[in-house]
């Protein structure tokens, strides 16, 4: 279980998140939606610490991230992966030498950069690739892939990791339709079938409505909605929204491309509706 206590994050006077609680069960798949500047990135990149915070306390599993250092807290970056909008991949390597990076914290930094792996990482790279339908460019190199691609092989990446928890900023704002489906569809998939936990950035609403047990809607750093889709209705979104409202709406993706993927949804609470 990840426990968020009064977390909040202030860079020079600008208060980004206010104190926020929240607590996200070991399994879930939660959607955190709102306007540009909400708090939205700010808020995950505490998580795994990329932006430490300015107050309140982070847990999982009763271990407290927030007084982690050094190696300490470098294990939980690896335990906390995060797949970003823009991919963070090394385009001139190729595919999987990109995906074994994501063996930094179990194979050692030097190894690593040295690219010295053994046949046993390569086959699990290979086979991270495999699940999401990309092992056929494992030897391409990676600036030649298209967008939704590059994601794919950003999401392996993060798999090979093993990590608990997977932690996605926006990662469909650059993608197509069709594109958003795929990796949407693929970090579904891997909190189905692996139990790991997804938290996702979406700007839209729709997708988050599609995919996620569950949602919590940011407004001006606050936390202002957090349930289930089903109690997340059009009058709520609009309230979280704002003026982005029918920019959240209409950038959904298109109905033909959206499905109700298959699985069970557990039961979430509504805690928050403002
Ligand atoms: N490194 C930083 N330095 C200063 N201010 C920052 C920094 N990062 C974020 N902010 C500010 O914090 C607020 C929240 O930003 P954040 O990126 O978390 O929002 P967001 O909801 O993710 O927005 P977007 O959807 O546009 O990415 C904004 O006012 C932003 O300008």
């Amino acid at each position: 279980m990840l426990e968020l206590r009064q977390l909040s994050k202030e860079f020079k006077g600008n208060v980004a998140v206010k104190p926020a609680d929240l607590t996200i069960p070991d399994g879930q798949m939660v959607g955190i939606i709102g306007r540009s500047g909400a708090g939205k990135s700010t808020l995950l990149r505490m998580i795994n610490r990329l932006n430490d915070p300015s107050g309140g306390q982070i847990q999982f599993h009763g271990r407290d991230i927030t007084a982690m250092k050094g190696r300490e807290l470098r294990k939980w970056r690896n335990e906390c992966a995060m797949v970003f909008q823009q991919f963070n991949l090394v385009g001139r390597l190729n595919v999987i030498t990109n995906v074994m990076t994501g063996r930094l914290y179990h194979h050692g930094f030097v190894s690593s950069m040295l690219q010295q792996f053994s046949a046993r990482e390569r086959a699990f790279a290979v086979r991270a690739l495999d699940r999401l339908g990309m092992a056929h460019v494992a030897l391409q190199q990676t600036d030649t892939l298209s967008g939704g691609q590059m994601q794919r092989v950003a999401i392996a990446r993060a798999l090979v990791q093993e990590p608990k928890i997977m932690l996605a900023d926006e990662p469909i704002a650059s993608l197509d339709p069709l594109n958003a489906k795929v990796v949407m569809d693929a970090l579904r998939a891997i909190n189905q079938e692996d139990g790991i936990t997804v938290v996702c950035n979406l700007h839209t609403l729709d997708t988050a409505r599609t995919y996620c047990d569950r949602i919590i809607g940011m407004q001006d750093g606050n936390i202002v909605f957090d349930g289930p889709p089903k109690a997340l209705t059009d009058k709520a979104a609009r309230t979280i929204y704002g003026a982005e409202a029918a920019e959240a709406f209409s950038e959904a993706l298109t109905s033909t491309s959206l499905q109700q993927p298959s699985g069970k949804r557990p039961e979430v609470e509504t805690r928050v509706v403002n």
